[in-house]
């Protein structure tokens, strides 16, 4: 038996009247705003959610990390996304995203095309590393950002200036790693670094030196 009234949870009310429209008489649609969860995760909940399953797993201690390429002009994406506009991405990810990937075939340059409409090229890596004793034990988090933004404060204008280091640039260097042609920090893209030029200011340098700081005792 299919319902005859239908109780649409929503707080949209062009939602609300496009469902109307459609539907029409089929139903008595009745309509209630809802404060809901919607779950689509911060940075730091992404991290914190792989590091539960992984302990869950293997019922241990796990230590976990997930890397984000967010573009300022996008307001942070691709962020935790960046994966499926690159080739290395994992097993499930070939499967669902194999249509996605096909179309960016000219990786990781399918990453520069999303910025193309816009003037805005700044970027920030993001590494946030989580660590749990084990599965119930919540996870704790050490991240790092290239994207340090500096403020000073100069007091002949009386300013706060911010300065952004991670930029989008067409790739340049050889494709080792992922994203890392693409990123440019301070005049030269990751991959035109050596691995210990990056390993000296990358975002995953940053986000080791707290878990470092954590394992000494000293945070
Ligand atoms: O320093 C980096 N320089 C360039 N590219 C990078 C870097 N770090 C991560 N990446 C790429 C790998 C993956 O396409 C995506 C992050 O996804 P992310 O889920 O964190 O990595 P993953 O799936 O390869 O490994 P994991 O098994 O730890 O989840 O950005
Ligand atoms: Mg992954």
């Amino acid at each position: 038996m299919t319902p005859k009234r239908l109780n649409f949870i929503t707080g949209n009310a062009n939602k609300l009247r496009e469902v109307e429209a459609i539907l029409g008489d089929l139903v008595d649609l009745r309509s209630q705003s809802l404060d809901l969860v919607e779950v689509q995760g911060t940075i730091d909940d992404i991290s914190v959610d792989k590091c539960r399953r992984a302990a869950e797993l293997v019922k241990g201690p796990v230590l976990v990390e997930d890397t984000c390429l967010c573009f300022n002009a996008l307001k942070g994406l691709p962020g935790p996304y960046v994966k499926w506009f690159l080739h290395d991405i994992g097993l499930e990810g070939e499967v669902h995203f194999a249509a996605a990937k096909d179309a960016l075939a000219d990786e990781p340059e399918g990453l520069n095309n999303l910025l193309a409409a816009y003037d805005d090229k700044t970027a920030q890596a993001v590494c946030t590393f989580a660590y749990s004793e084990g599965p119930g034990s919540e996870p704790k988090i050490f991240q790092g950002r290239t994207d340090v933004r500096v403020s000073h404060y100069l007091l002949v204008v009386g300013q706060i200036l911010t300065y952004v280091k991670g930029k989008i640039v067409p790739a340049r260097g050889p494709s080792r790693f992922g994203w890392d042609p693409i990123f440019e920090y301070e005049g030269r893209t990751y991959a035109e670094m050596t691995a210990l030029e990056k390993n000296k200011i990358s975002h995953r340098s940053k986000a080791l030196e707290k878990l470092k700081a954590w394992l000494k005792g000293d945070a």
